[in-house]
């Protein structure tokens, strides 16, 4: 029998799972979508093929329901979606802080839920997404949310008391990424070298060092070191590093993300 998936709350994420589900070989026609404007949904079935639909037709036709909203609209989405869903369909929640158990508390009971933890290199399908199971959550179940968030990167299945510090870790991970680039880029202004050319090299530069970390087996310590040239030009860079603290502020920063990832939990919204 086909299974059908529905992707409900299609936004930044929502998209990012739905076309790397299509380009690892899942049929449109299998795949349902769910939003809150009609104009974004006939965007989602001009580019996808895919099926706009309601919350409740959703709940009703699909197998696999995939929630990523944001976690201050869950509890609307299950105000909508809870009392169309039979116990028997698998719900995956993609949103931080949001706990099993408190979806299963909205739900039919016996409900099987699966939470994940993605991030947007999905887009590339460079994800990294950690996975946890519910309560009613068979390996069966767990092994489905697999293969959905495998079309998109890589899995990795973790205790759900750690979710929160992963949300921390690889959720937010690619910003803090982003954020060194932007401000390595601005060095580089500094520096007197034209911003397009400063963006090019720290851009390559971080490629190299991200391919370097997956494939050549050393532990980052051996890395930097072997870049760090007595009485060079890198250790100047890191002495001022450590002068300015910066990974004591990468330690505080996670772990200010991993409690924001906490608050949510109670649906707070800021
Ligand atoms: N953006 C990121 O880097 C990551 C986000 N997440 C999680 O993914 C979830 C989604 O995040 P984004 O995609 O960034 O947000 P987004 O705002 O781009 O997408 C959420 C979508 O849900 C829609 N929506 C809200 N309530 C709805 C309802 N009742 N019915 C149908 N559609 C509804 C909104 O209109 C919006 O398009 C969040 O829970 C976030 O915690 C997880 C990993 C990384
Ligand atoms: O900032 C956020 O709340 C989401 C969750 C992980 C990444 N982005």
């Amino acid at each position: 029998m086909t299974q059908k998936v529905a992707v409900l709350g299609t936004g930044k994420i929502g998209e990012a799972l739905l076309s790397g589900m299509i380009r690892a070989g899942w049929t449109p026609a299998d795949l349902l979508v769910t939003t809150r404007r009609a104009d974004r949904a006939e965007q989602l079935r001009t580019r996808y093929g895919v099926t706009p639909v309601t919350n409740a037709e959703a709940a009703k036709s699909a197998d696999t329901l995939i929630l990523t909203v944001k976690p201050q609209d869950m509890g609307t989405l299950l105000t909508e979606l809870a009392p169309h869903t039979p116990a028997d369909r698998l719900v995956i929640s993609g949103a931080a802080g949001i706990t099993t158990a408190s979806l299963e508390d909205r739900l039919s009971p016996g409900t099987p839920v699966v939470r994940v933890m993605t991030n947007t290199p999905a887009l590339v399908d460079e994800a990294m997404s950690v996975i946890s199971a519910g309560t009613h959550a068979t390996p069966e179940h767990v092994a489905h949310a697999e293969e959905i968030f495998g079309a998109v990167g890589k899995t990795l299945q973790v205790p759900e008391s750690q979710q929160d510090a992963c949300t921390a870790l690889s959720g937010s991970g690619p910003a803090y990424f982003f954020y060194l680039v932007e401000a390595m880029t601005d060095a580089g202004i500094l520096l007197g070298l034209p911003r397009d050319k400063a963006h090019d090299l720290i851009v390559q530069s971080a490629i190299g060092a991200a391919t370097m970390l997956r494939d050549s087996g050393e532990h980052p310590v051996k890395l930097r070191e072997n870049v760090t040239s007595p009485a060079g030009t890198t250790i100047n860079a890191i002495r001022e590093l450590e002068n300015h603290g910066v990974r004591a502020a990468l330690i505080a920063a996670l772990e200010a993300a991993r409690d924001r990832s906490r608050e949510l939990a109670s649906g707070s919204n800021g």
